[in-house]
């Protein structure tokens, strides 16, 4: 791909769409990973470094010290306005509301902490009537590995068509520091937890697995092709099909049959 063209084109993205909202600005996580940290700087291409709100959401027992400071200087770079919001707080207040809520529920805890930072950052659009960035690239959206409403619930996707190993072609292009391109991803939901250890494959097999299926080869001819595993390769079909539903408004139950003629005029 010639990704300085398709830079230009996602910046292009963010201008029109925003101006189509009739919205000036925007408000964008940044967690210290690569995907938040490009989205930053094509937002602020496109928008201008005075339009852009960057808010960095810790769970302080968790998040990593290098993530704050890595948060902290994605913003300064750019010189846009940044908070930091502990998130612990509405964690725990949450957690002591819902009766049954208990630690050992790692994934719904998870889910919960990006539900959280969405609840911010749309108080945030609200308040300065802006829009969400999202930060979902092409191999998160095809595998549905986000959390519905959480970090997938968002105004725009700038960087969603391009495969997490473009994002660190493109991220390298832009200036993001090396020492963030080269962190191991991982969307900090619970101790310990990366990316490519969750999916049980790299982001260079799943992106090059992902390529050929949407060319139209057969999972097992793809497998064969990049030498994965078996369980590789169900993993990642069993995930694309699971998580379709992510990709839809929900479906409302369909009354047209009850309703008479009037309805088509
Ligand atoms: N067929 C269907 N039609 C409509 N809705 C359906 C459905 N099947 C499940 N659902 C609903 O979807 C829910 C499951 O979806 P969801 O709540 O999203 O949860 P789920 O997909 O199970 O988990 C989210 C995954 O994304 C990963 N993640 C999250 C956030 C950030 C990042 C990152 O990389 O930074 C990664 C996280 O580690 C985890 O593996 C179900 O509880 C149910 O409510
Ligand atoms: N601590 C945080 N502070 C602010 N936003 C966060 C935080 N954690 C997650 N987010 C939001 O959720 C998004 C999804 O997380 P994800 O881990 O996929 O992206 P990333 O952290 O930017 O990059 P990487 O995948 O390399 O870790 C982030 O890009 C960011 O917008
Ligand atoms: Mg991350």
């Amino acid at each position: 791909m010639d990704i300085e063209k398709a830079r230009d084109i996602i910046v292009d993205f963010i201008r029109e769409r925003t101006k189509e909202a009739g919205v000036k600005g925007a408000v964008v996580g940044i967690s210290g990973g690569i995907d938040s940290a490009l989205t930053a700087y094509l937002t602020v291409e496109a928008l201008g470094k005075e339009n852009v709100l960057g808010i960095h959401l810790p769970e302080l027992k968790l998040t990593p010290a290098e993530d704050v400071l890595d948060a902290t200087e994605i913003a300064e770079r750019l010189g846009i306005e940044f908070k930091t919001i502990d998130i612990s707080g509405p964690l725990v207040s949450y957690m002591e509301a819902i009766p049954d809520s208990g630690q050992s529920f790692n994934h719904a805890n998870g889910n919960l902490k990006a539900r959280i930072r969405m609840s911010i950052l749309y108080y945030y659009a609200n308040i300065m009537g802006r829009m969400v960035m999202g930060t979902g690239n092409k191999t998160e959206i095809l595998l549905g590995y986000f959390t519905k409403y959480g970090d997938g619930g968002v105004d725009l996707e700038p960087i969603g068509d391009l495969y997490k190993t473009e994002v660190r072609e493109m991220a390298n292009m832009v200036g993001v520091p090396a020492d963030i391109i080269d962190k191991a991803p991982s969307a900090g939901l619970w101790e310990g937890q990366t990316d490519e250890d969750e999916l049980g494959i790299s982001y260079e097999l799943v992106d090059r697995f992902l390529g050929l299926l949407l060319e139209g080869e057969s999972p097992q001819m793809a497998q064969n092709t990049l030498g994965l595993t078996a369980q590789q390769r169900d993993s990642v079909v069993s995930r694309i099909h699971t998580n379709l539903h992510k990709q839809k408004a929900p479906p409302a139950a369909d009354l047209d049959s009850l309703r008479g003629s009037y309805i088509t005029v």
